[in-house]
């Protein structure tokens, strides 16, 4: 089986270091191969996604990704930034079913900014749409504003739209997703205001028809945003389209004690996927042996859960990362009194080594 691994930039080559670790303890036969991406890519060829890691991203059967983005790309135009290289192989992979749990373990009820009684027991699901929306729109850019009270000024614009199909197939997902949980199924949308999420709205409560024994209900995102950070555990699954997706799973991030815990899972129609942590490239603390490499490991167990039918391996390395939790051993974005910090790289091997119990 064959794996690319993508590191990309800022923290993404040390928690991606980590994550290898674990998958090389496991005595699988995996073939890794590794190639630059983002502004990595950028350095060594000239464009974020290069032709080649794109080539070694289709021909293998699950990518493990870092992150990618820094500051110093901000000015380059557009297509040249790093971010590019995720939303390009998001788009030419059809990963259009992004899968984000937000996981609370219990030893980290304390290291949620909510209190315990909140966030305890937490297990959610948000599933975000990956390829379309406003994120991928056309037309988009800079113009001269047509008519107005600013008339001949600039004006930025993007253009938020899904296609009947594009909602269905996610819809889908989501319904299935929660048929396997508790049954409960929540749309968030912004249908009050927006032609684009009526359509959504209207769209998924057409498709619960197939889904008698999912509840569905629907709630606009502000509301959901408010809900989420109130009462987390009255969520089962959530489905939305990318934008709220994207915002709503950085929040989700803190009620698990910290956006270092949650892994990602973008998936194809045939459950081919890439692998990456919820969270960005974190410039502000790349280089300094501290990032969190948990999200990161547990995405490769998602990897093999989903995309390479190794089930029992992903069951032990989820068991290993509670394991490592229960011994008290944190990154400084976990830390609490009372417990042992460790840095990235302690981490990661203490993952491997409780593997092996
Ligand atoms: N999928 C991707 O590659 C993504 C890339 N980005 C890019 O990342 C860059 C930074 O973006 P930000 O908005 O700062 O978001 P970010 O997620 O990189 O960082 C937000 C905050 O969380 C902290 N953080 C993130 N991951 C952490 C970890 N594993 N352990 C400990 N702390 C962690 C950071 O230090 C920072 O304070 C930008 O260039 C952005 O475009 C952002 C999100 C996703
Ligand atoms: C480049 C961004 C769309 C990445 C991001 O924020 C995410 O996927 O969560
Ligand atoms: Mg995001």
């Amino acid at each position: 089986m064959k794996i690319a691994i993508l590191p990309g930039d800022g923290i993404g080559p040390e928690i991606v270091t980590q994550a290898v670790k674990v998958l090389n303890a496991l005595d699988e036969q995996f073939e890794l191969e590794t190639a630059p991406v983002g502004g990595a890519g950028y350095e060594a060829s000239g464009h974020p996604l290069p032709e080649a890691t794109l080539a070694l991203a289709k021909a293998a059967d699950a990518v493990l990704f870092g992150a990618v983005g820094d500051w110093k790309y901000d000015t380059l135009d557009r297509p040249l930034r790093p971010e590019q290289a995720i939303l390009g192989l998001r788009k030419n992979l059809g990963l259009f079913a992004n899968l984000r749990p937000a996981i609370l373990y219990p030893e980290l009820a304390g290291a949620s900014t909510l209190k315990p009684e909140v966030v305890s027991g937490l297990d959610i699901l948000i599933i975000r749409e990956l390829t379309g929306d406003i994120y991928f729109g056309q037309p988009r850019g800079v113009r001269e504003c047509p008519d107005g009270p600013f008339k001949g000024q600039r004006e930025g614009f993007d253009t938020m739209r899904y296609a009947e199909g594009e909602i269905r197939r996610i819809a889908h997902v989501a319904f299935q997703a929660a048929q396997k949980r508790d049954k409960r199924l929540t749309s968030v949308d912004k249908a009050n205001v927006l032609e684009t999420f009526q359509f959504w709205k209207d769209i998924v409560t057409d498709v619960h028809k197939e889904y008698p024994d999912v509840a569905l209900d629907h709630m606009y995102v502000d509301n959901a945003a408010m809900q989420l950070v109130r009462a987390p555990k009255k969520f089962d699954v959530i489905v939305t389209g990318n934008m709220f997706g994207d915002i709503l799973s950085d929040a989700a991030a803190m009620l698990t004690g910290s956006i270092g815990m949650l892994p990602s899972a973008s998936l194809d129609a045939n459950n081919k996927g890439l692998y990456e942590p919820s969270h960005g490239s974190a410039p502000d603390i790349a280089g300094k042996g501290i990032a969190n490499p948990l999200a990161t490991i547990l995405s490769a167990a998602m990897m093999l859960r989903f995309s390479l039918g190794k089930t029992e391996q992903a069951d032990r390395i989820e068991n290993a990362v509670k394991a490592v939790l229960a011994q008290g051993l944190r990154t400084a974005d976990i830390y609490e009194e009372g417990t042992t910090k460790v840095g990235t790289e302690q981490m990661g091997d203490a993952v491997v080594k409780a593997l092996a119990k």
